[in-house]
C-alpha cells in the first residue's frame, strides 16, 4: 500500500471564463514513511496539489487515494484530516488566539485525566524546540514567524500524523533558520516512520528528499537530486 497513490488525475479551475487546467492524466505515488519534495515553477500547481491530498479539494477525474482510502468515500473529512494529516502552510496553522501550548493541546478537555500528562509532554515538546516559559503561554499571533513555524511543527509532534504536508513552509525565514527548523521536522519524521510530502523550490531541502518530483506541463516528473 502506498502512503499517496494518485491515479490519472485531471484537476483544473474555471476563473470566470478562463479555464486553467493544472493536473492532466497525473500520476504520483509514495511510498509510507518517505521524504518526497515537489518542486516546480509559480502557480503551477503546488498548493493545490497538497490540498487534493488533504481532500480539502477533489479531483475533477481520476482517484486520490491516501493510505489505501479513496478521498472520494470519506464522509467525515475534517475528522480523518485530524487523525492522518499534519498540514503546515505559511498562512498560519494554528488559531491565533490561543497560547503556543494550547494549540498543541487542542481536542483534549481540561478535565480529561490525561490533561496533565499531556501538558507537561507538550512543555517538554516546545521547550525542546526552543520555547522559554514566557514564549510557549505567548499568544500564537504574537509570535515570530519562525516561532510560528516550530509551534506548528510542534502541534505535528505532538499528534504524530501518518502523513506530514508542508507547502513552501520556510519562504519567510531566512535560509539557515528554515535550514535548522526543517531539520528537525526531518528528524521526527524519520524516527516516526511519517511520510513527508514538502513543496520547495529551496535546493538546500530539495537535497535532502529521498525523491524530488517537478511539477511542469500539467505532470510530475522524478527529478535527479544533487546527490543522487
Ligand atoms: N479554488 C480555486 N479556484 C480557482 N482557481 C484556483 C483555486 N485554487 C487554485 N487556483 C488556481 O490554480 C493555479 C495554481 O495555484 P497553486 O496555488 O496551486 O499554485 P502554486 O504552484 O502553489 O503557486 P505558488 O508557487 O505561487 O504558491 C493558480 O492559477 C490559481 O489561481
Amino acid at each position: 500500500m502506498y502512503a499517496v497513490d494518485l491515479n490519472n488525475v485531471l484537476k483544473r479551475f474555471l476563473n470566470g471564463n478562463e479555464m486553467t487546467v493544472l493536473y492532466d492524466n497525473m500520476n504520483f505515488r509514495v511510498s509510507e514513511g518517505e521524504l518526497v519534495v515537489i518542486s516546480g515553477k509559480r502557480l503551477s500547481g503546488k498548493s493545490t496539489l497538497l490540498r487534493m491530498i488533504a481532500a480539502m479539494t477533489p479531483p475533477n477525474k481520476g482517484t486520490v487515494e491516501v493510505f489505501g482510502q479513496n478521498l472520494l468515500n470519506i464522509k467525515k473529512r475534517p475528522e480523518w484530516r485530524l487523525q492522518n494529516i499534519g498540514f503546515i502552510t505559511n498562512e498560519g496553522c494554528l488559531i491565533p488566539y490561543l497560547t503556543a501550548k494550547q494549540n498543541l493541546l487542542i481536542g483534549i478537555p481540561t478535565d480529561d485525566r490525561n490533561f496533565a500528562r499531556k501538558e507537561r509532554e507538550a512543555e517538554q515538546i516546545l521547550s525542546e524546540l526552543g520555547f522559554s516559559e514566557e514564549t510557549m503561554n505567548d499568544s500564537y499571533e504574537a509570535l515570530t514567524s519562525k516561532e510560528q513555524l516550530l509551534a506548528t511543527i510542534g502541534r505535528i509532534f505532538m499528534t504524530s500524523p501518518k502523513l506530514i504536508l508542508a507547502d513552501e513552509p520556510t519562504k519567510e525565514l531566512s535560509g539557515k533558520e528554515g535550514q535548522d527548523v526543517l531539520h528537525k521536522l526531518f528528524s521526527f519524521a524519520k524516527k516516526q516512520g511519517s511520510t513527508v510530502i514538502i513543496t520547495s523550490n529551496d535546493e538546500s531541502i530539495i537535497e535532502k528528499a529521498d525523491t524530488c518530483f517537478l511539477l511542469e506541463n500539467c505532470k510530475l516528473q522524478e527529478k535527479k537530486t544533487q546527490i543522487q
